[in-house]
């Protein structure tokens, strides 16, 4: 399943935040969102889950329209966001299935369903813990299982890593990866960390609103005549 935004701008007032953004995923990959602070990733993230209204262009998912079929595309998207949203004093598990309820599980479905993302992400253990137990590398693993309970064949993380040390980040990282490769799953990962992008991502450079590169990461390299993707990110953005 793949996700389309054709000519998408955004302003907070009068500030422009995005400018004609333009792209099309490609199903089962990793895409890597590449941006320095404030190049309008997050704004991004708002319009594709629609917690904030299109004010210009359109985003298809699976070739439909968001503003014609909302509700029955936002089932095809699980989503992780900067900031941590799990209840701290609840179990592990009651999280998971507090959350497959609002996704309209049944208790037992719930159950099953938490029980097998936990185990994928070898957090069974700690499905009785409260999360406050769990070190911050743990918890986005228990935010990610969480995003998945519904099955979703599109996963959005918005700088999934922040607060994490380098080898959470590297783990947490590498652990997405593998849920592209082995499930099918197309990723959507933003960050401002260039060292979480590999070559042969599909890359999206956008800095000040503009997407200012798309493709993957070595063809982007030579078309700037570049040696690596830091060293793009730096003659683009001046970031990195
Ligand atoms: N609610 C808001 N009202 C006004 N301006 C905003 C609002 N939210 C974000 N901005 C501004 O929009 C621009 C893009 O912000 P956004 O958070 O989308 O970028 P980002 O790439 O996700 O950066 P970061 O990683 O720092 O969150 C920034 O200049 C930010 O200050």
């Amino acid at each position: 399943m793949t996700i389309e935004a054709r000519s998408l701008s955004f302003r907070y007032g009068d500030k422009p935040v995005l400018r004609e953004v333009s792209f099309a995923l490609t199903s089962g990959r990793f895409h890597a969102l590449l941006g320095p602070n404030g190049a309008g990733k997050s704004t991004l993230f708002g319009l594709l889950t629609r917690l904030l209204a299109l004010q210009q262009g359109d985003i298809f998912l699976a070739g439909q329209s968001l503003k014609k079929q909302p509700a029955e595309a936002m089932r095809q998207i699980g989503v992780v966001f900067q900031q941590n949203a799990l209840d701290l004093d609840l179990t592990v598990r009651q999280n998971l299935q507090y959350h497959a309820a609002l996704h309209g599980l049944s208790r037992k479905e719930a159950r099953f369903r938490g029980d097998q993302e936990l185990e994928r992400f070898n957090l069974l253990d700690r499905a009785n813990d409260a999360v406050r137990q769990l070190n911050g590398g743990h918890r986005r693993r228990v935010e990610i299982a969480r995003a998945l309970l519904h099955k979703p064949s599109l996963l959005l993380l918005d700088e999934p890593t922040v607060g994490l040390d380098v080898a959470s980040r590297k783990a947490l990282n590498a652990h997405v990866r593998t849920l592209c490769d082995e499930d099918g799953l197309t990723v959507l990962w933003a960050t401002h960390l260039i060292e979480e992008v590999s070559n042969d991502d599909r890359v999206l450079i956008l800095h000040q609103g503009q997407l200012l590169a798309d493709g993957d990461g070595h063809r982007i390299c030579e078309t700037e005549g570049t040696r690596n993707l830091a060293e793009t990110f730096h003659t683009l953005t001046g970031a990195g």
